[in-house]
């Protein structure tokens, strides 16, 4: 009797698992199907023209640049392209936000392809490192109201004045008079405080000296116009992507993402009307600088014609289908610097092998990354160097 039934307890289990496998087949097989009829576009714009794989990312602060820096982070390392990275081991940055300079990369005696960490813009440097004609340079911008509100909230940057810590709202007593509180200030500006006006201008090179001159600001933005050749809006997120990939050459797969380093609702905060009408007066060269690039980005995806419009559908379904096929469905939390929760994710079980390091790599933070490309140099190198590697002429 005993016999019998385990017997069959074992072909209930055994049942159960054919079900099962076939049913995760059927799945990925499923998903893989309906992926590579999303990406027919991809398999045609590939075998016109040669992708583009030098590129210069100015990655500013709060604009959703940590998901695009996740998309060139994986772009380059399917690739192996050469990423420039901090020469400081365990550092993300370069030196913000100090201007960039050649003595703040690692270097490997190589051209880089790949910048996409924090780095503050200058021109002379950047230009010799990525030349111009061989590389382009990208950027992304945020809407200044809810950008300033995110820069203060996140960085709390009540906590460098005395006199906002205590209270409730800090940032509209900060913008009620923002000179006032500036020059209460007892120490040199550092750190996140170089946000504290026209945060995007600062990022791109423009002195806070010279925030304040509205000639300076408008000749620096027509610079800034000769030096982009792609800058994207946060707000228009997919748009910017999809044009991206159809003047880099890229395809659909390529530009795929999970947005990273959103901030917990409870972290966001509501602004009112009149604290943004007093964030666009003070920040008005960000103003200025994101009204002149959004009409710039708006004038690009004209020109591509309705085509664009049918990518961008594409690329929309084919998000859909990456999320389904490797989140869970949730809240979950993550820490991707210390001492700050934002959004997270949690992958699903289950997930077939070649999927879940797309999957693992789609939620990874630049910090993890940029230690990952730091050792695959490393190994490289080692290898390379190797004594093994060296010819042996005794044979000949
Ligand atoms: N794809 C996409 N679309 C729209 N918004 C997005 C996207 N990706 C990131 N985000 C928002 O960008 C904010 C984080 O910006 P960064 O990644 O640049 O932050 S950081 O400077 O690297 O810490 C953060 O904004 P807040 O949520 O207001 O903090 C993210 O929610």
């Amino acid at each position: 009797m005993r016999r019998l039934l385990l017997l069959c307890m074992i072909t209930v289990s055994v049942f159960i698992l054919i079900e099962l496998f076939q049913r995760y087949s059927k799945e990925s097989w499923e998903f893989e199907k309906e992926f590579q009829m999303n990406l027919g576009d991809a398999v045609n714009s590939s075998t016109r023209c040669k992708p583009v794989n030098k590129i210069l990312f100015l990655k500013t602060h709060k604009t959703g640049s940590s998901t695009v820096t996740n998309i060139l982070n994986r772009y380059g390392d399917s690739r192996n392209l050469w990423f420039a990275l901090p020469v400081v081991e365990n550092a993300f940055h370069f030196f913000w936000p100090h201007p960039f300079l050649l003595r703040y990369v690692l270097a490997f005696g190589r051209q880089p392809n790949i910048l996409c960490n924090h780095a503050r813009y200058n021109k002379e440097p950047m230009h010799w490192l990525f030349p111009k004609e061989t590389t382009r340079y990208v950027t992304i911008l945020r809407e200044p109201r809810e950008h300033f509100e995110c820069i203060f909230n996140f960085f709390k940057l009540q906590r460098y004045f005395d006199d906002l810590r205590n209270f409730s709202n800090p940032l509209e007593v900060f913008l009620h008079n923002p000179e006032f509180h500036l020059e209460k200030l007892n120490f040199n500006v550092t750190g996140p405080l170089n946000l504290l006006k026209n945060p995007m201008l600062f990022e791109l090179g423009l002195d806070t000296e010279h925030q304040n001159d509205f000639a300076v600001v408008r000749n620096y933005i027509h610079f800034l116009q000769q030096e982009f050749d792609l800058v994207m809006l946060m707000e228009y997120f997919d748009e910017s992507l999809v044009l991206l990939k159809r003047r880099f050459c890229w395809t659909i797969k390529d530009i795929l993402y999970f947005k990273l380093n959103e901030r917990r609702n409870k972290d966001k905060q509501n602004i009112s009307k009149y604290s943004k009408e007093r964030i666009q007066e003070w920040n008005f060269g960000d103003v200025l600088l994101y009204n002149v690039f959004n009409r710039t980005l708006w004038e690009m995806i004209r020109r591509e014609g309705p085509g664009f419009f049918k990518d961008l559908e594409l690329f929309r379904k084919a998000k859909e289908t990456m999320t389904k096929a490797c989140l869970r469905e949730g809240n979950f939390l993550t820490r991707p610097y210390s001492g700050r929760f934002v959004k997270g994710y949690a992958l699903k079980r289950n997930i077939s092998s070649e999927l879940d390091d797309t999957c693992n790599k789609m939620i990874m933070n630049e910090i993890p990354f940029v230690n990952h490309h730091r050792s695959k140099m490393v190994k490289l190198f080692q290898r390379i160097d190797s004594a093994k590697n060296r010819p042996n002429f005794s044979s000949l």
